[in-house]
């Protein structure tokens, strides 16, 4: 078959994650005949600096007539002094939201050769977890009404925390379905001790739960939500929150898993459209030093396979390269421990393929 992808490569280690990424699914194609077609456009640091804005419509344009998307990631210190709304940053937002993709999956799950990296006891985590995060993605303090005004005490900057009974309403769904396929546990986390939009969260989420009798649905404040994946990751299956607090507790559940450099995700909208991106960010501390972990986007690469184009035998087999090649003992810095060989980027992808 043949498949259409829009590439945004962005920032930092954006284009070095992005190009292990390709080559992974070039040799899917070849093993299982199948041609995916890359067309490369700008966002982020990289659109402002070559084509003076961060989300130029040409790439919005591509991306929505492609049949999935892939992304590195966006942002750097040298565009950080720009106005909020001309940021790196702001066209990650905008795309998601120009594509509709409400819906982020984000899976921690821990790789048995990984273990070692795990920071926590071996007495609780054991030698495995898997969570799944459902991160609201186009709603929320994201893209609430900001702005500066006069204040009590002089100017002041606010953003606002809102939620329409429709956002949670589809995201719910993906959560509760998302379940069902899962071990039919769901924690929806929030913040209804304070928040009015916290509070109507539970209430359609609870409303929501007459559907799915089979789910136990448990409620979380965030707070605690974020201290529980610390004390006692292995009680959460899937998590369903609003997209501030998924942000947040999705870099908090990839460490457990050993590095943020780990953690893929898909980013979802109607039927089955979805961009592919890794979790993390660009990395500036480490770019074009070739020291970048490539696993997190080359399993997004499985996710797209899988929920997209419905390519389970070529997910499953890229996940496996990557689960051998860490039982072989290859490691970037950021997962390294004793007794493992550390090897860059690049050599990470290849060996990958490799195994393919
Ligand atoms: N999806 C995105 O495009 C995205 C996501 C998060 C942050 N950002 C942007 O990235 C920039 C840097 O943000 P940050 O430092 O807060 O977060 P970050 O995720 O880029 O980095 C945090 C830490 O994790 C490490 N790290 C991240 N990815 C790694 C990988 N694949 N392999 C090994 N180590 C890795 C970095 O070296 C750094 O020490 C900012 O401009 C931020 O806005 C973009
Ligand atoms: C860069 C930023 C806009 C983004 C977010 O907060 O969604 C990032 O942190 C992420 O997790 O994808
Ligand atoms: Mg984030």
């Amino acid at each position: 078959m043949d498949f259409n992808l829009a590439v945004i490569k962005g920032d930092g280690i954006g284009p070095e994650i992005v190009d292990e990424a390709i080559k992974v699914l070039n040799k899917i194609g070849e093993k299982y005949d199948h041609k995916f077609n890359f067309t490369y456009v700008k966002a982020g640091g990289d659109a402002i600096d070559n084509v003076g804005e961060c989300l130029p419509k040409k790439t919005v344009e591509v991306c929505k007539n492609s049949d999935s998307v892939i992304l590195g990631a966006v942002g750097g210190p040298k565009w950080d002094d720009l106005p909020g709304d001309q940021r790196p940053e702001k066209a990650l937002l905008g795309i998601r939201e120009a594509l509709g993709l409400y819906a982020n999956l984000r899976p921690a799950i821990i790789h048995k050769a990984l273990s070692e990296a795990c920071p926590i006891k071996k007495e609780i985590i054991g030698d495995s977890l898997d969570i799944m995060i459902v991160r609201e993605l186009t709603g929320g303090i994201y893209f609430g009404q900001r702005g500066y005004r006069d204040g009590k005490y002089g100017n002041e900057a606010y953003d606002t925390e809102s939620y329409s009974e429709m956002e949670i309403r589809r995201i719910g769904k993906i959560a509760f379905d998302t379940a069902m396929a899962r071990d039919k546990k769901l924690c929806s986390v929030d913040k209804a001790n304070v928040l009015e939009s916290s509070r109507l969260w539970r209430k359609v989420i609870t409303e929501m739960s007459k559907d799915y009798p089979e789910v136990e649905l448990t409620h979380m404040y965030v707070d605690n939500a974020a201290m529980q994946l610390v004390r006692n990751p292995k009680q959460f299956d899937v998590i369903v929150t609003s997209n501030m607090f998924g942000d947040i507790l999705s870099d908090e559940a990839s460490q457990i898993t050993g590095s943020i450099g780990m953690l893929p995700s898909a980013s979802l909208g109607e039927n089955s459209f979805g961009m592919y991106e890794p979790i993390h960010g660009s990395a500036p501390d480490i770019a074009g030093k070739d020291m970048a972990n490539p696993i997190a986007t080359i399993l997004s690469m499985a996710m797209m396979l899988r929920y997209t184009f419905n390519l389970n035998k070529e997910a499953d087999d890229i996940e496996n390269a990557v689960a051998q090649v860490l039982d072989k003992g290859y490691r970037t810095v950021d997962i390294k421990s004793e007794d493992t060989k550390e090897v860059g980027t690049k050599e990470m992808g290849r060996l990958i393929v490799e195994c393919l």
